[in-house]
């Protein structure tokens, strides 16, 4: 059960405050701190820091309320005041404190540097934030599971991209949310921004278009352009696969393998897993199985239908499913039940990865399972693209990679899966935290290593020479 955090701006009249404790005990609310704003005879106001259980906030605004000599001045909940004035901001390295500072960080002093790269212009990577800089560009058409919820509801995603960015691989990643839909216009926006950055995160655009959109930029540009929905996803479930397999005893090569939800993700997991060895798959979308001989218009789809891996089975999810050793869903929530999932083969792997909230209910299908992850933070097997792109730009940048290949995508799945060591492999941790070190500084090695081999390195960086 998840659980979020609201604070209450309590006034209490003539009330005792364990009345309002136990209250917000019998609402099933947890007390997290109790702050004293006024404090008078007659009334006291405070703040008071409330866990409540998913979507129970407004019953416990109702118990409030209920008790005489108690007025809410103001609900706010943590995640909301978190995102007050947005989450990051641009910061200089250097202070300008003086008339010599300002004439060499500007004018005139700047110019000599413009006139060096004018020369120049490999120089824009150590004469400009080119080399540690990266664009996080989405149109808002597929953002988490929620949709086409716009470019305006779409920044706090971006902006958490970006916080990830900077914290995790020391990138500075600026969120750039396009307010057009349209896929040339999208590549020619992208294209005209690209001479600050050293690298383009393409972020929850929605499919087909979003193909297009990274295919011709990565053509186009000479900078990585990465659709962190298709391939970081992709990245981290073969790494969380490859350990899963470890857990259960079964091989790629064994596996029947269900994807949920063919769209940027489901298509990236698709190709990694057939590049993986799996040999019985069966990509799934709303209409039901894409099968072995059929005919689609979606590109991606149709390419699927040729191979020879796939199934030719129809039906919709729920008549699929039945024997599948794993089920990999990056579609939207709540679409199976545990009923579903008890036909699965013996020893299954779910990875019910639909954000904010996934194909099952972890408290339905954990007892069934024998290894269960989501993409969320609060359940223990985190599978989420964060694992990936800190670490992949990381190493791109610091080769200036002219792009990001297959190889280097399968070094960066090996690296995530290898940081979780044989003795502390089990059902619940196939897969390292975020926060462990290890993750950014394997993935960027892995990748530089790999770039330098299939020649995508422009540079070598100190440590590899
Ligand atoms: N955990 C992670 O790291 C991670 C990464 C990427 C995406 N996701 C999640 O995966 C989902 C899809 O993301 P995307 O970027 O691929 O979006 P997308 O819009 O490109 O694709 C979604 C696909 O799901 C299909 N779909 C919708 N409802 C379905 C249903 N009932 N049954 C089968 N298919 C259905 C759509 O037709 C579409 O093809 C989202 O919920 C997103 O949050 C999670
Ligand atoms: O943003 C996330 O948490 C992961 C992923 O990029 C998604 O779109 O769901
Ligand atoms: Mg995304």
């Amino acid at each position: 059960m998840a659980y979020n955090s609201m604070v209450v701006r309590l006034e209490l009249i003539r009330v005792y405050f364990t009345e309002v404790a136990s209250a917000i005990g019998r609402a099933g609310g947890d007390i997290l701190s109790i702050d004293v704003i006024r404090s008078g005879p007659e009334s006291s106001v405070r703040d008071i820091t409330i866990d409540v259980r998913d979507a129970q906030e407004t019953q416990m605004i109702a118990s409030l309320k209920a008790i005489e000599g108690t007025r809410i001045i103001n609900v706010s909940d943590r995640t909301f005041l978190a995102h007050i004035g947005g989450k990051i901001s641009v910061e200089s390295k250097i202070p300008v404190k003086n008339r010599d500072d300002l004439s060499r960080v500007y004018t005139p002093g700047v110019a000599r540097v413009c006139s060096a790269i004018h020369e120049d212009q490999q120089k824009a990577y150590s004469l400009s934030i080119k080399r540690n800089t990266v664009a996080v560009v989405t149109d808002g058409t597929s953002v988490l599971g929620l949709g086409d919820i716009g470019p305006y509801a779409a920044a706090p995603v971006m902006e958490g991209k970006a916080m990830l960015f900077k914290q995790l691989g020391e990138v500075d990643a600026f969120p750039i949310c396009l307010d057009t839909t349209d896929t040339e216009e999208i590549i020619r926006t992208v294209k005209a921004i690209s001479p600050i950055f050293g690298g383009i995160n393409l972020e929850d655009i929605s499919s087909p278009r979003c193909f297009e959109i990274e295919t011709r930029l990565t053509e186009e540009l000479d900078i990585p352009v990465f659709h962190d929905d298709q391939h970081g996803t992709a990245v981290v479930v073969i790494a969380g696969l490859l350990n899963a397999l470890k857990v259960v005893g079964k091989r790629m090569d064994q596996v029947r393998v269900v994807v949920n939800g063919i769209g940027a993700a489901g298509v990236s997991i698709c190709k990694m897993l057939l590049n993986a060895g799996v040999k019985r798959l069966v990509p799934v979308d709303k209409e039901g199985a894409i099968v072995r001989g059929g005919t689609y218009s979606h590109p991606m789809w149709q390419w699927l239908a040729r191979q020879p891996e796939v199934e030719t089975k129809q039906g919709s999810l729920k008549e699929v499913l039945p024997d599948a050793d794993v089920f990999i869903g990056v579609s939207r929530g709540g679409l199976l039940t545990t009923s579903d999932i008890k036909k699965m083969a013996p020893d299954s792997i779910v990875f019910a990865m639909a954000n904010p909230s996934p194909e099952i209910a972890p408290d339905e299908a954990l007892p069934h399972v024998r290894v269960f992850a989501t993409g969320r933070s609060d359940y223990p097997n985190q599978i989420n693209n964060v694992l990936v792109f800190p670490g992949i730009f990381r190493g791109a940048l610091d080769c200036q990679a002219r792009s990001i290949n297959e190889p280097m995508k399968l070094a960066a799945a090996r690296a995530i899966a290898s940081v979780v060591t044989p003795s502390e492999l089990n059902e619940q941790y196939i897969i390292p935290s975020i926060f462990n070190e290890l993750v950014v500084a394997k993935v960027r090695h892995a990748v530089i290593e790999a770039a330098i081999i299939t020649g995508a390195a422009r540079r070598v960086p100190t440590d590899f020479r």
